[in-house]
């Protein structure tokens, strides 16, 4: 990696406002803070030290400060807040080497090192303070609270400090007294003329100025200051040090804060205490999220790998234009209405064209997830221009929180109800989580930023309520900022993470089991919070993976347990790209190596906000057919296991198209299975650690899958199996579309795939089983079997048709048995392959689980049985034993 003085923007800058007559200190981000901040590449070696390349990185920023001091600058500024995490004493080093090579360059120029949003640590500030070449150090004062104690311990003497006493990232006005007083005991200790006033960091994170505000009202206009009052703050407090008092603006200061203070606008004692009976107490639903799933399933009746949009649908022009006349009263209400009505129904038009199972209203009633809410509740305010920069060119208007906040009336029922009016699709309730309206709001800096999270958390829970009562069923409350109020230092991280799951948990800790809670996670890395976000206990969670190159998966290939709905996104909306069904369903296959089939969801990264219908459309599109794949990739397939072999293997999935078989010379055997249907698959899935002759097979879907022209040679092991067209159907598909609202639903009992697998004498490993298990309680299809058969049987006259069914199986697995002579080298292989399982499982197989398990299948066999369709005894020999070795404490013996 080389680096190169690729931009002369910083020369560049300061030259220009030198030429208009104001020397400006330049300000670089310090080269440690550069590298710390920076990632590897993909595929570089995780354990590539980033520091390594310092050296390198300082030859450039040589020649920058080379050419600002040419260039007649007189102090240069380097940021380095990465001096207030934790950092070891291998990176602290990095900074003392870092400066100490620049320290001739350096020469001749006052050198500011910036720290900001946190205390400095201790090692930390003796490392900053220490450093060669630097003249002057500054702190965020007002995140940094325990940094005073630092400076008043020692402060290197003939040094300049700078003071960040007046906040950078928020709009209330300085406390000027406090300030003052701060700045008075700082000169005591480094002298007046090294004493510097400051803003705690960039002004870059707040609103630009206050003159621009024309319908906030006076009373919360003087409690406020945006960028362009806080650097009047900052001279004020300089002339102030200086003996220049302004005595006139230090007093509308003091009587500004005391009327924030004591105004009724600010306290309301409802929501106090309402908030304060919270804390102490844990909240969390009542059943655990296991039993939720299966409740909401039999309400939802959702199909495998389920589809769903995190909830925007691009925002238009002609969207934004309806919006903006409206609140400028131009156009009336029931214009609007009808404007956002038809929008709404556009969406769900076109969602129901997709094929998408969970709909979304697409939010066009909302400019913005938190300031919409922030507008509709007591104790917000709003700008008209408080415009902060997000990324790139776009912004967002941070509502400001000056009170204790309450919900006056319900915010999205009535589009919520609207457009689930318009499907019967189920439609998401779309709200925005308290930790996120606190985090991309100006928080009041009164009270703790906990008590304000837990007040909005009432108030969602609300609206949580008032959603449920409406017939909505499946809520989504959105945290894509969760991750991002987490402090800095990792000593104060778990006292955050507490009260942000907690306020999170509260919102929907009323509501019934059959409603489903989903949320949605973006913008960060969540692996080291992983066990907050499953303590979040959503029953559905969909999250950013694709910006971060799936790095969230490696979590549950580490072995942390998800049972929750997850949708982990397969597309990344903030590109216009528009991705292939191949690669979204090869990011399917990904995600199910390591998540279970049902609990995982199908969904782009994020909102779909800022794309254009154009991409939106055709990758949605993709996306859907990603999820109705007809082709399984089968790995590790046997030398002995043939096409015969595997056709057999797969036919009680569903019937076969096509089979290929591909091997790679000195690597097992991998096979294609293309079933007619895609629904087959799901079944198919079921099998993925089954036995194949001698070997455990991984199966998983593939997408676009070209079958090579070997159809001839398919028709011929047609022919060979000998399974008429007619038979060769799954079990039990005579029950589809029976009492299903949803024509995807498939019905086959795994029971009766797995039961004619092992009856066939062939393993299956447990997981597998425990799968097919779980299969058939998501979809009840054990539990209720006879009832739902007697109700079939009324509407269809179906009992006929299941004993043909199930006859079917036995038939099927009579003749195979008989036709192959489920040989003995299959059956020796099998007792193999149960060996070498049992010597690492034993404990896995003696767990109730695994009871439980067999009886559900011996239960399987026993109705076959009694259906009075019982298959020749040796099936039923094999089939107990392979049940029997499942169960095995000791090796099996072979009979
Ligand atoms: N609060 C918040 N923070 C967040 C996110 C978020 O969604 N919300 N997401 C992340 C960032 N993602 C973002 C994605 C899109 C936009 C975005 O589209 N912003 C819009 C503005 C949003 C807005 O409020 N628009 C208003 C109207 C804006 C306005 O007043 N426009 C003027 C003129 C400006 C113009 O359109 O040229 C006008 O119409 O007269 C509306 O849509 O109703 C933009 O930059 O363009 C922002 C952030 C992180 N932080
Ligand atoms: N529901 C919101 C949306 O789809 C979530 C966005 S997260 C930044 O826009």
């Amino acid at each position: 990696m080389n680096f190169c003085y690729a931009s002369h923007k910083a020369v560049d800058e300061y030259k220009e406002a030198k030429a208009l007559g104001v020397d400006t200190v330049p300000v670089l981000v310090g080269p440690v803070t550069y590298l710390l901040l920076s990632k590897p590449a993909k595929g570089v070696d995780k354990s590539f030290s980033l520091l390594s390349l310092l050296p390198k990185v300082l030859a450039v920023y040589k020649e920058v400060v080379d050419d600002l001091k040419a260039a007649g600058a007189s102090w240069i500024q380097f940021d380095e807040p990465t001096l207030v995490t934790d950092l070891d004493s291998h990176q602290l080093q990095a900074f003392t080497a870092a400066y100490s090579d620049l320290a001739s360059n350096l020469s001749g120029l006052n050198v500011l090192v910036e720290t900001y949003f946190a205390d400095i640590p201790a090692e930390a500030f003796k490392t900053l303070t220490a450093l060669s070449g630097v003249t002057a150090f500054g702190f965020d004062l007002i995140r940094g609270t325990k940094t005073l104690d630092l400076i008043k311990g020692g402060f290197p003497s003939g040094k300049h400090l700078f003071a960040g006493v007046v906040d950078g990232r928020n709009i209330w006005a300085n406390d000027l007294c406090c300030s003052l007083n701060t700045l008075n005991a700082l000169e005591g200790i480094v002298g007046k003329d090294k004493l510097v006033v400051s803003t705690s960091c960039s002004l870059l994170h707040t609103a630009v100025d206050l003159v621009n505000e024309t319908k906030l009202d006076n009373e919360i206009k003087s409690w406020l200051a945006f960028a362009a009052q806080k650097i009047v703050e900052v001279n004020a407090l300089a002339n102030a040090m200086c003996g220049k008092k302004d005595e006139a603006f230090f007093s509308s200061n003091a009587s500004a804060l005391a009327s924030r203070k004591s105004s009724p606008r600010v306290t309301n004692e409802g929501v106090q205490k309402a908030a304060a009976a919270l804390k102490g107490s844990d909240h969390r639903r009542a059943t655990n999220v296991s039993t939720r799933l299966d409740a909401q399933q039999k309400k939802l009746n959702l199909p495998v790998l389920p589809t769903t949009t995190i909830g925007s649908f691009p925002q238009t022009v002609e969207l934004r234009r309806v919006r903006r006349e409206y609140k400028a009263n131009k156009i009336s209400e029931e214009e609007y209405v009808k404007s956002i009505t038809e929008e709404i129904r556009k969406v769900v038009v076109l969602q129901e064209e997709l094929d998408i199972d969970v709909m979304v209203h697409g939010e066009p009633e909302r400019n913005d997830m938190v300031e919409y809410f922030g507008e509709q509740l007591s104790g917000f305010a709003f700008t008209v221009n408080g415009w902060v920069q997000s990324y790139g060119s776009r912004c967002v208007k941070p509502p400001i929180i000056y009170g204790d906040v309450s919900r006056p009336k319900p915010m999205t029922v009535f589009w919520s109800s609207t457009a689930q009016g318009m499907t019967k699709r189920p439609m998401k309730g779309m709200l925005t989580g308290p930790v996120t309206i606190l985090n991309w709001s100006f928080v009041r800096n009164d009270q703790p930023r906990s008590e304000t999270c837990y007040q909005i958390a009432l108030a969602i829970k609300d609206e949580v309520e008032d959603l449920e009562k409406a017939a909505i069923t499946v809520i989504q409350i959105d945290e894509a900022a969760l991750r991002e109020g987490l402090p800095l230092r990792k000593s104060e991280q778990a006292h955050y993470l507490d009260w942000a799951v907690h306020s999170f948990r509260i919102t929907n800790v009323g509501v019934q089991d059959t409603t489903q809670i989903h949320t949605h996670m973006c913008y960060s890395n969540f692996n080291d919070i992983i066990h907050s976000i499953i303590d979040m206990d959503a029953d559905v969670i969909t999250i950013e993976n694709s910006r971060s190159d799936e790095k969230l998966l490696s979590v549950f290939r580490e072995g942390v347990k998800y049972g929750a709905g997850i949708g982990p996104g397969v597309y990344d909306i903030h590109s216009p790209r528009i991705p292939s069904t191949e690669e979204m369903a090869e990011r399917i296959n990904k995600m199910l190596a390591v998540l279970e089939t049902h609990i995982l969801w199908v969904n782009p990264d994020c909102g779909l906000k800022t794309r254009k219908y154009t991409e939106v459309k055709p990758a949605l599109e993709n996306m859907v057919a990603a999820t109705k794949t007809r082709t399984v990739q089968v790995k590790q397939v046997s030398d002995l296991a043939g096409e015969r072999e595997i056709h057999e293997f797969f036919s009680f999935s569903g019937e076969i198209e096509h089979i290929e078989i591909q091997r790679e010379s000195g690597k097992l055997k991998t096979a294609f299975v293309t079933f007619k249907d895609p629904k087959a698959l799901e079944i198919a899935l079921l099998l993925s650690g089954a036995t194949i002759v001698d070997q455990i097979v991984s199966i998983t879907p593939v997408e676009n899958y070209a079958p090579k022209c070997e159809m001839q040679e398919v028709r011929m092991v047609e022919h060979a199996v000998n399974i008429p067209p007619s038979e060769n159907v799954p079990p039990n598909t005579e029950v589809e579309n029976v009492g299903q609202t949803n024509g995807r639903m498939y019905i086959s009992r795994a029971q009766d795939v797995v039961t004619s697998v092992l009856a066939k004498g062939s393993a299956i490993r447990q997981d597998a089983m425990n799968k097919a298990k779980a299969f058939d309680e998501k979809h009840q299809l054990t539990a209720n079997a006879s009832a739902k058969v007697i109700s079939f049987d009324k509407k269809v006259g179906l009992t006929e048709k299941l004993t043909v069914g199930i006859s079917v199986v036995n038939e099927k697995v009579k003749s195979v048995d008989q036709r192959l002579h489920v040989s003995d080298k299959t059956m020796a292989a099998v007792i193999a392959a149960e060996r070498k399982l049992n010597s690492t499982g034993s404990a896995v197989k003696t767990s109730r689980y695994v009871t439980a398990g067999t009886s559900w299948l011996n239960g399987a066999f026993g109705k076959v049985a009694k259906a009075g369709q019982v298959a020749g005894t040796k099936t039923r020999e094999k089939f107990h034993m392979a049940v029997s070795n499942l169960t095995a404490k000791e090796p099996p013996m072979v009979v």
